[in-house]
C-alpha cells in the first residue's frame, strides 16, 4: 500500500474546519456577523445554467428599495435555504450567484425538482461555506487515498516520499516569449520545463513570479501540453487569466461569471458557451422550462401540475446534455484551463474530461493554499509546478488543533523540507523595493540572495512626478518610536483585537506630512496587524483620503504600494508583541513598500522581540529614526484654557510644506540630530551615541543651574520635544520644578528649585508640556500683579502664586466641573474676603486632588498623567495620550457637537472655551468657589474610601 502519512491527519484536521460554528447563536446574531439574511421573499426565479433554478430574494419590505443588511455573502457561497417560520432543516441549498446591496440570488441544483417558492413565504439563507470547502477538501483526499492507476499516481509518491523524484530531463535551448526575464528566472523556466515530476519556483516579494509562471505556461502550450492552471484565490487566478490572456494561447476560466472582473469574463465557460453554437438551443431550452414553471404555478389541479412538472424534468435533461457536450467541447478546445483549486474540483466541469486530459498542473500562490486543496487538481495531471513564497503568510487556520496537528504547512513547505533545493528554484531579482527596504527581509528570510533590479534599487518618493523632495521623501526608511511618549494601547477586555489612538494620529500626521510633499493618497497604503486598528484608522483617516488604502497586513498580501505605513499598535508595560512576532508577518508588511517605509512603533515594546529588534536596527542604521515627541505638539489638541488670557482662535495652520518643517527647524541637522530616539529602549539614560551628547549637555546645564543661586532656569526655545522631555525627565529625578511655556517654536522650558520653607508641591504642580500655557508675563516673580485682585495677600514672597494659580485652575478643570472652564474661575487665592482658614488646608487638596489626578480617568488605565497628561474640556478629566481624545474616552458626542456649534456660530473652529466668562459677577464667583470646597472634600473622602477598599 502507497504511504501518504499526511493523508489521514489531514482528513482529521479538516473535520475541526466543519459546521458547529454557527449551532447554538441566535439568527440575529448569526445576522448580525453577516452570514444569514432573515426575512427574505422569492421575488423572481428563473432557469440557469445546467437547468439550475435561479431564485432572486429581496428583504421583506413593502419598500422596493430596500436594502440587505450588510453581509459576507458572495458569488460562490454555498447557502441553505431555510422556512423562517420554522427551526427545522433546510428546505434546501444552493450556490450564491450574484449579490447586490438590494437581493441575493441563489442557484438551486436541479435535484429539487419539487421545490416549489411561494411568493407569500418568508425565508432565510444561511452561509454554509465551510461545509462546502470542507466536503470538496475532504473529497480529494479520500479520492487521495483511494487513488489507482490515475495519471498522477507517480506524482503522489513524490509528494509523500515514497519515490524520489525523477531525473530530469536535459534542458531544451528555449525561444522566449519575454525576453527581459533574467537570469533567475530563465532558469527557473528551464528546470521546470526539465523536470520530470515536480518544480517548485520560490519567488520572494516583486520578484517577477507571475511573469516566469506566464513563460513556462506558455512554453509548455508551445510543446503541446494540456495545462491545468490553479491558485488558492480567485484574485490569484484572474491575475494569470489577464497575463494569459493577451497572447495567443486558447485560455478558459472555470468559475462563477459573476465573480470575474469584466475583461476576465470573456473567458468564462459560460461566455465561451454563450458565443458557441448550441448557445440558442439552451436559450430556448431553458425559456421553454421558464414558462412550463409559470405553468405549474398556475395549475388548476395536481394533475395538470405533475404533467407540467414532468415536462420540466425532460426539458433539464435535454438542456443539461446540450450544455454538457458543448462545455466538454469548450473544456477540450482549450490548452489552458483556468481555476481556483476548489474549482477544479470533478464535481465541476472537469468532471466531463477523460481522466488523463492534463499533462502539466500549475499552482500559483502556493503556500498560501492548504494542503488538502492542492490535491483537488494535483490528482488531474503527472506533473506538478508549484510557485509561491513560503516566507510569506499561510492560509488562515481558524483552529489552534488542526494547526498543530500539521493543517497549516502548506504542501511547498513541507516538500521544501524534505527535498531541499534541489526541486526549487528562487527568483533573486526583485523588482519592487528601494534597496534599503529589501535588505532587511533578503538577510532575515531569504538568505541574503535578493538582490535589487537597478531600476529600484535607488528609486524614492521624490522621484515620483510632483513630488518635492522633503525629509519624508527621500527616506526609504523611516521609524516614527513612540518609546517614553505614553501612547498605549487601548485596553479593551475579552478583545482580542488591538487599537491605539496615538498610532493613528500619528499615522495622519505623517500622511499629511507625504501628501503635502505631493504624494498622491492612492500611492499610500496604511497597514495594521489588527482589525481594530484598520477599523480606528479607517475612522479617522478613511473620510479624509477615500483613495488612501487602509488595510491588514495579512489583506495587503500580494499587493504594492509607494509607501506603505506601518502601525504596529502595540505598546504597553509588559512588553507583548502579539502577533507581529510572527516573521512572516511583518516580512509581507515591510515588503509591499516600493519607495518608502515608515514605521510608527513603540520600540519600548516591540524592540524586545529579537527578530522585530533586528528591523528597528536596520531602520535606525539605513534610515531616519523620529521620536514622536517630534509630533505631540500636533497631535494634542490644547485644551487646557488659559489663566486670565482672552483665548484667542488658534492660529491658522502655516501653508503646506512648512508646517513640520517649522517645529523641525530647530533641529541641528537632519538625519544626525539629537531627537533621534534610542532603538528598542526608552526614557532618558539610555540614549543611543547619537543623543548622548544632548542629555548630556543638558544634564551639566542642570547641574550648574543646581550648584549656582539663581532660582530659575530657562531652556532655550530651540530645544526640540525629544530634549524637552529629556530636561522634564532629568528635572523630575533632580527634584526640581519644571514646566514649559509658550507655543511652537517659542515653546520654552523652565526648571525651579522648590522652596523648601513651603509644602512641597507634587510633580503635577507645574502644567504638563501638554498644557502650554500662555507666556508668563511674570516667569518666577514674587510680586502679583496688580491685575490679579487679592494676590497682594500673599506678602512673604514665599509662594509661587503664579504656580499654585495656574495649577488651581487646572484642578478645577479636571474635578468634572463642567459648567464653568477653568480659566474664568478666580483662585481662591486671590478672590477678596476668602476665609482665612480655608487658605491654610487649600494646598492640602490641591496635592489630594492633583494625586487623584495623576492617574488616567479611562477606566482600568493606570497611566501616569502627571507630565503627559491631557485634560478633556468635555468631561474635564485628565486622560493618558492614548485615552485622551474625546472619541476614545466616550466624549466623541460631546466635542463634535461643539464643535458643530462652534463652527456654525462663528465660522471658524478653534479649541478651547471662549471668552464670554471673564467677567463674573462676585456671587456668582463666590458660589463657584464653594463648590470648589465641596468638590475637593468629596473628592478626598473618595480617595480615601478607595484606599480602604484597596486594602481590604
Ligand atoms: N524580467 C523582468 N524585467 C523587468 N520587470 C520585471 C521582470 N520580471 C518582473 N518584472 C516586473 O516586476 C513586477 C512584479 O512582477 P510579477 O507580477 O510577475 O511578480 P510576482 O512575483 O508575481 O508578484 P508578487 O511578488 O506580488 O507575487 C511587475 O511590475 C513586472 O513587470
Ligand atoms: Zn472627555
Ligand atoms: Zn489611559
Amino acid at each position: 500500500p502507497i504511504p501518504h502519512p499526511s493523508g489521514p491527519a489531514m482528513v482529521s484536521c479538516l473535520c475541526l474546519l466543519s459546521r458547529a460554528w454557527q449551532e447554538g447563536v441566535p439568527l440575529k446574531e448569526l445576522q448580525h456577523r453577516g452570514v444569514c439574511l432573515l426575512k427574505l421573499h422569492a421575488a423572481s426565479q428563473r432557469t440557469g445554467l445546467y437547468g439550475r433554478l435561479l431564485v432572486t430574494f429581496q428583504p421583506r419590505k413593502h419598500d422596493p428599495d430596500a436594502e440587505l443588511p450588510s453581509n459576507s455573502f458572495g458569488p460562490g457561497d454555498i447557502a441553505g435555504l431555510y422556512d423562517a417560520a420554522s427551526q427545522g432543516d433546510a428546505l434546501c441549498t444552493g450556490i450564491v450567484t450574484r449579490i447586490t446591496s438590494r437581493a441575493v440570488t441563489v442557484a438551486f441544483e436541479d435535484s429539487q425538482d419539487t421545490l416549489s417558492l411561494d411568493h407569500e413565504r418568508s425565508y432565510r439563507l444561511l452561509k454554509l461555506a465551510n461545509d462546502v470547502t470542507y466536503n470538496r477538501l475532504k473529497k480529494a483526499l479520500n479520492a487521495l487515498k483511494q487513488y489507482r492507476g490515475g495519471p498522477a499516481s507517480d506524482l503522489i509518491d513524490v509528494l509523500f516520499f515514497s519515490a524520489d523524484d525523477s531525473p530530469a530531463v536535459s534542458p531544451e535551448p528555449l525561444q522566449l516569449y519575454n525576453n527581459s526575464l533574467d537570469e533567475s528566472q530563465r532558469e527557473a523556466v528551464s528546470f521546470s520545463l526539465a523536470q520530470r515530476d515536480l518544480a517548485i519556483i520560490h519567488g520572494p516579494p516583486g520578484t517577477g513570479k507571475t511573469t516566469t509562471l506566464v513563460e513556462i505556461i506558455l512554453q509548455a502550450v508551445q510543446q503541446g501540453l494540456k495545462v491545468l492552471c490553479c491558485a488558492p484565490s480567485n484574485v490569484a487566478v484572474d491575475n494569470l487569466v489577464e497575463r494569459l490572456a493577451g497572447r495567443s494561447v486558447r485560455i478558459l476560466r472555470l468559475g462563477h461569471p459573476a465573480r470575474l472582473l469584466e475583461p476576465i469574463q470573456r473567458h468564462s465557460l459560460d461566455a465561451v458557451l454563450a458565443r458557441g453554437d448550441t448557445a440558442q438551443i439552451v436559450a430556448d431550452i431553458r425559456k421553454d422550462i421558464d414558462q412550463a414553471w409559470a405553468k405549474t404555478k398556475k395549475a388548476q389541479d395536481k394533475g395538470e401540475r405533475s404533467h407540467f412538472l414532468s415536462e420540466i424534468k425532460t426539458l433539464r435533461k435535454e438542456l443539461k446534455e446540450r450544455e454538457e457536450t458543448a462545455m466538454a467541447a469548450a473544456l477540450t478546445h482549450a490548452s489552458v484551463v483556468l481555476a481556483t483549486n476548489t474549482g477544479a474540483s470533478s464535481e465541476g466541469p472537469l468532471k466531463l474530461l477523460p481522466d488523463n486530459h492534463f499533462d502539466l498542473v500549475v499552482i500559483d500562490e502556493c503556500a498560501q493554499a492548504l494542503e488538502a486543496s492542492c490535491w483537488i487538481p494535483l490528482l488531474k495531471a503527472p506533473k506538478c509546478i508549484l510557485a509561491g513564497d513560503h516566507k510569506q503568510l499561510p492560509p488562515t487556520i481558524i483552529s489552534h488543533k488542526a494547526a498543530a496537528e500539521g493543517l497549516a504547512l502548506s504542501l511547498m513547505e513541507r516538500l521544501i523540507g524534505r527535498y531541499g533545493q534541489k526541486v526549487v528554484k528562487m527568483l533573486t531579482v526583485q523588482y519592487r523595493m528601494h534597496e534599503a527596504i529589501m535588505h532587511w527581509a533578503s538577510s532575515e528570510l531569504y538568505g541574503g540572495r535578493l538582490t535589487a533590479h537597478p531600476t529600484v534599487a535607488q528609486h524614492l518618493l521624490k522621484d515620483l512626478p510632483g513630488v518635492t523632495s522633503t525629509e519624508e521623501t527621500t527616506t526609504p526608511l523611516l521609524l516614527i518610536d513612540t518609546a517614553g511618549c505614553g501612547l498605549f494601547e487601548l485596553e479593551v477586555e475579552d478583545e482580542q483585537s488591538k487599537g491605539n489612538p496615538g498610532e493613528v494620529q500619528l499615522a495622519g500626521l505623517h500622511i499629511r506630512a507625504l501628501l503635502e510633499a505631493g504624494v498622491k493618497a492612492k500611492d499610500i497604503a496604511v497597514v495594521a496587524p489588527y482589525n481594530l486598528q484598520v477599523d480606528m484608522l479607517r475612522e479617522h483617516l478613511g473620510h479624509s483620503y477615500p483613495e488612501l488604502e487602509i488595510k491588514s497586513v495579512d489583506g495587503f498580501q500580494g499587493r504594492e504600494k509607494e509607501a506603505v505605513i506601518l502601525s504596529f499598535v502595540r505598546s504597553n508595560r509588559k512588553g507583548e508583541v502579539g502577533f507581529l512576532a510572527e516573521e512572516r508577518r511583518l516580512n509581507v508588511a515591510v515588503t509591499r513598500a516600493r519607495r518608502h517605509v515608515a514605521l510608527v512603533c513603540d520600540t519600548g515594546t516591540v524592540g524586545r522581540q529579537p527578530f522585530l529588534q533586528r528591523l528597528l536596527a536596520h531602520v535606525s542604521q539605513r534610515g531616519e529614526v523620529r521620536s514622536a515627541f517630534e509630533y505631540l505638539g500636533d497631535l494634542v489638541p490644547q485644551s487646557c484654557p488659559a489663566e486670565g488670557q482672552t483665548p484667542s482662535p488658534k492660529p491658522q495652520p502655516p501653508p503646506a510644506g512648512q508646517r513640520r518643517a517649522a517645529p523641525r527647524a530647530a533641529r541641528p541637522k537632519p538625519g544626525a540630530q539629537s531627537s533621534a530616539a534610542p532603538v528598542g529602549t526608552s526614557g532618558a539614560g539610555r540614549e543611543s551615541p547619537k543623543t548622548r551628547g544632548g542629555a548630556e549637555r543638558l544634564r551639566a546645564m542642570l547641574g550648574a543651574f543646581l550648584e549656582g543661586s539663581e532660582l530659575q532656569l530657562d531652556f532655550p526655545p530651540s530645544l526640540n520635544a525629544h530634549d524637552r522631555m529629556l530636561v522634564h525627565q532629568m528635572a523630575e529625578e533632580l527634584g526640581l520644578q519644571h514646566g514649559s511655556t509658550g507655543e511652537g517654536r517659542d515653546r520654552f522650558i523652565s526648571v525651579r528649585r522648590k522652596e523648601p520653607a513651603e509644602p512641597a508641591l507634587p510633580a503635577a504642580t507645574f502644567p504638563s508640556e501638554q498644557h502650554p500655557l500662555p507666556q508668563p508675563q511674570r516667569p518666577s516673580s514674587e510680586t502679583p500683579a496688580p491685575a490679579e485682585p487679592g494676590g497682594s495677600r500673599q506678602g512673604s514672597g514665599k509662594v509661587d502664586l503664579k504656580a499654585l494659580h495656574l495649577e488651581r485652575a487646572a484642578v478645577m478643570g479636571a474635578l468634572g466641573w463642567s459648567s464653568v472652564s477653568a480659566q474664568a474661575v478666580q483662585c481662591g487665592l486671590c478672590s477678596p474676603g476668602k476665609p482665612a482658614e480655608a487658605e491654610e488646608d487649600i494646598d492640602a487638596l490641591i496635592s489630594a486632588a492633583v494625586k487623584a489626578d495623576n492617574t488616567c480617568g479611562f477606566p482600568r488605565c493606570k497611566a501616569s498623567v502627571s507630565t503627559l497628561g491631557q485634560l478633556c474640556p468635555h468631561c474635564h478629566h485628565r486622560f493618558c495620550l492614548s485615552h485622551h481624545v474625546p472619541e476614545v474616552h466616550g466624549c466623541g458626542d460631546k466635542a463634535k457637537a461643539q464643535a458643530r456649534q462652534r463652527i456654525s456660530r462663528e465660522g471658524v473652529l478653534y479649541p478651547g472655551s471662549g471668552s464670554k466668562d471673564n467677567s463674573l459677577d462676585p456671587a456668582k464667583r463666590a458660589h463657584l468657589q464653594r463648590r470648589l470646597d465641596k468638590k475637593l472634600n468629596e473628592l478626598t473622602s473618595q480617595r480615601k474610601s478607595k484606599k480602604r477598599d484597596k486594602e481590604k
